[in-house]
């Protein structure tokens, strides 16, 4: 099956650790281009969604599509068998992911930190992926740390570095998992403000989970909201937001506010 229409789509789609299901016959897709973030309580499964796309968990059950290809199976004799590490290895590229805790590696600077990927898994010389990194450090506004280690570079800088790494692979779809949570509250604002830029000017999908209620206001084109494994309710922003239909939503957007 080839559906470009649709950047990503799970089906039927069950996962479990040990007897606890996290997520049962979850249905849902992804157009190309649309930055889609996942609300819900603590526990819902978001972090599992994006973790099934990374290929870091496997399916217990039903499939995920991305750009129109298989991620989680491959035919064989006619048969759907689970994906082999050489597939997953190579839908992986399609994907990246920035997480919580941004992961540079510390012993390489930040020109290494990027590069390092596309030369090993995309095969670019040096020159080419320097050059590519040069353009992403303009555009997350650390030009002039390119020789820095991790270690010297603040959160937010650390952050902006993970970003840029992300996008040198060219991925078609990028998953954010809280990518601020870990910052200083007064670097929160630049790391949204970089992603709001990069989200209107690129035709990047966007799968992001995220706390920060109005970012995900400013920037979504759709929001879903998870509850127990299953999506309760998927809107644009501006409905979901303003106009709840569930009472689940209404209640766990009372309590976000009530906290913030
Ligand atoms: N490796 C694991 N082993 C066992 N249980 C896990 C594992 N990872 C997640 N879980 C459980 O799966 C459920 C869903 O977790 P998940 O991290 O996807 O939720 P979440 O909605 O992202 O939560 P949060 O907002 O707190 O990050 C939780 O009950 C969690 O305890």
């Amino acid at each position: 099956m080839s559906d470009t229409s649709e950047m990503v789509r799970f089906s039927r789609v069950l996962k479990k650790y040990g007897d606890h299901v996290v997520l049962r016959d979850l249905d849902f897709t992804v157009a190309p281009g649309e930055f889609v973030t996942l609300i819900g309580p603590s526990g819902s499964g978001k972090t599992t969604i994006l973790r099934l796309l990374m290929t870091l968990e496997r399916v217990d059950g039903g499939t995920i599509h991305v750009g129109g290809e298989c991620l989680t199976h491959l035919e064989r004799d006619g048969k759907l068998v689970p994906a082999n590490e050489k597939h997953l290895r190579r839908m992986r590229r399609r994907i990246g992911m920035v997480f919580q805790q941004f992961n540079l590696f510390p012993n390489m600077d930040v020109m290494q930190n990027i590069t390092e990927a596309p030369i090993r898994a995309l095969g670019l010389s040096r020159g080419e992926a320097e050059a590519r990194a040069v353009d992403l450090l303009e555009m997350v506004g650390l030009s002039d740390k390119a020789k820095e280690h991790p270690s010297r570079l603040s959160g937010g800088q650390q952050q902006r570095v993970a970003i840029a790494r992300a996008l040198a692979m060219r991925p078609e779809i990028v998953l954010l998992d809280e990518v601020t949570s870990a910052l200083d509250p007064e670097l929160v604002a630049g790391v949204l403000k970089l992603l709001k830029d990069i989200a209107s000017t690129t035709n990047i999908t966007f799968l992001c989970v995220t706390h920060e209620m109005q970012f995900a206001r400013d920037v979504s084109d759709r929001v879903m909201m998870f509850d127990q494994g299953q999506i309760i309710e998927s809107a644009p922003p501006e409905e979901l937001f303003t106009a709840p239909s569930h009472p689940r939503t209404q209640e766990f957007l009372h309590a976000v506010v009530d906290r913030a």
